[in-house]
């Protein structure tokens, strides 16, 4: 019996590249349902999923903010099952946090916690009466460890975190798996999505001295950092791959990284990981440009690569 696969967020990035890749299995092991809120965004995935395309993809309308889409998406699929949900639609959020105002600030919530939340509430009960099923969410390196002016975006991933942390405990007992995949930068349409709301805004409320840091000193290393540790969407759709044979919670995609992460657990007092990002950042630079070779060297060179660190 083929595997009924539904993703949130197709019409581009890792959503899209995740939905061609499990269409195109040699074994024709999948049918996926590929999700997006916005249906006249579907022509690029239609032409990626090329012969797949109303066989084993097919494109469905899911806005994971609302209620009525998701039951609606959900009622209307043939199989009348769902056995690997990825939750992996998710919006971004950077600058300073005095220029962002609290509804803004639930718009990420909206999407990124209570969007994935709703889709697990819609799914559990049939999962929980089949003892089977495996939830997937896109989550972030963000959130295991905090990035500088990107408070928000940190928060509504941490919160997921210990969401899914809780969850995956009692859902165990009835067979269903979820798993963390955690991608630091990934070269996607996220990056230039954020750039552009930048571009726009004034930062009303933010004092000019953290507006300058932002721009001239976060923005660059930003850049910086999606350049040289960007991994490929595809990389991170390979890791949801190997996911599926014997799922464990967390993937985190990216080798690089894994250092990073592992001083929060190094020092307890958090003082290690503070003052180590802030010497990465405002020593941007000289220090900035040693510490992404020494990365390298440690990591054995896996920059764009799309090597994946095995758990
Ligand atoms: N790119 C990166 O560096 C990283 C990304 N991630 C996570 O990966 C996931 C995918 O991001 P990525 O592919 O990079 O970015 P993209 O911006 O390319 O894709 C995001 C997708 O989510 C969709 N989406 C947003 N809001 C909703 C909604 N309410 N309902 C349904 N779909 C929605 C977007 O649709 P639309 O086109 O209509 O806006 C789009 O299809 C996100 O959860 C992100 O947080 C994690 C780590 C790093
Ligand atoms: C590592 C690092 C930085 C930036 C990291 C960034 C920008 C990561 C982005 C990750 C994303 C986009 C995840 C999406 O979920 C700084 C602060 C520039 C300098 C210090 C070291």
């Amino acid at each position: 019996m083929e595997v009924v696969v539904l993703i949130t967020g197709c019409s581009s990035g890792i959503g899209l590249r995740l939905a061609v890749q499990l269409a195109s299995d040699p074994l024709k092991r999948f049918h996926v349902i590929a999700t997006m809120r916005n249906l006249s965004k579907k022509g690029k995935l239609e032409e990626a999923a090329g012969a797949t395309l109303n066989k084993t993809l097919h494109i469905a309308q899911l806005d994971v903010c609302y209620d009525e889409s998701v039951t609606q998406c959900l009622s209307s699929i043939q199989a009348g099952r769902v056995d690997i949900v990825v939750n992996n639609a998710g919006v971004g959020k950077i600058g300073p946090v005095e220029s962002l105002s609290i509804e803004e600030m639930k718009t990420i919530f909206e999407t990124n916690l209570f969007g994935v939340v709703r889709m697990i509430k819609a799914l559990l009960p049939d999962m929980k009466k089949r003892q089977s099923g495996h939830i997937v969410v896109m989550s972030s390196v963000i959130g295991l460890q905090g990035v500088v002016f990107n408070d928000v975006y940190a928060a509504s991933k941490f919160a997921i975190e210990g969401f899914c942390e809780s969850l995956a405990v009692q859902l165990l007992k009835f067979n269903i798996y979820v798993s963390m995949i955690e991608p630091g930068p990934v070269n996607t349409e996220f990056e230039m999505k954020l750039m552009e709301e930048v571009s726009q805004s004034e930062f009303p409320g933010a004092d000019p001295v953290t507006v300058q840091y932002f721009k001239d000193v976060y923005l660059p290393a930003s850049h910086d950092i999606f350049m040289t540790m960007g991994q490929t969407p595809d990389a991170i759709a390979q890791v949801f791959m190997i996911s599926m044979e014997r799922p464990v919670f967390r993937y985190q995609t990216n080798v690089l990284y894994t250092p990073l992460i592992a001083m929060k657990y190094a020092d307890n007092t958090g003082n290690l990981s503070v003052r180590t990002f802030y010497n990465l950042l405002f020593n941007h630079g000289t220090m900035f440009k040693i510490s992404l070779t020494l990365l390298r060297i440690i990591t054995c060179n896996c920059f764009r690569s799309g090597e994946i660190s095995p758990n």
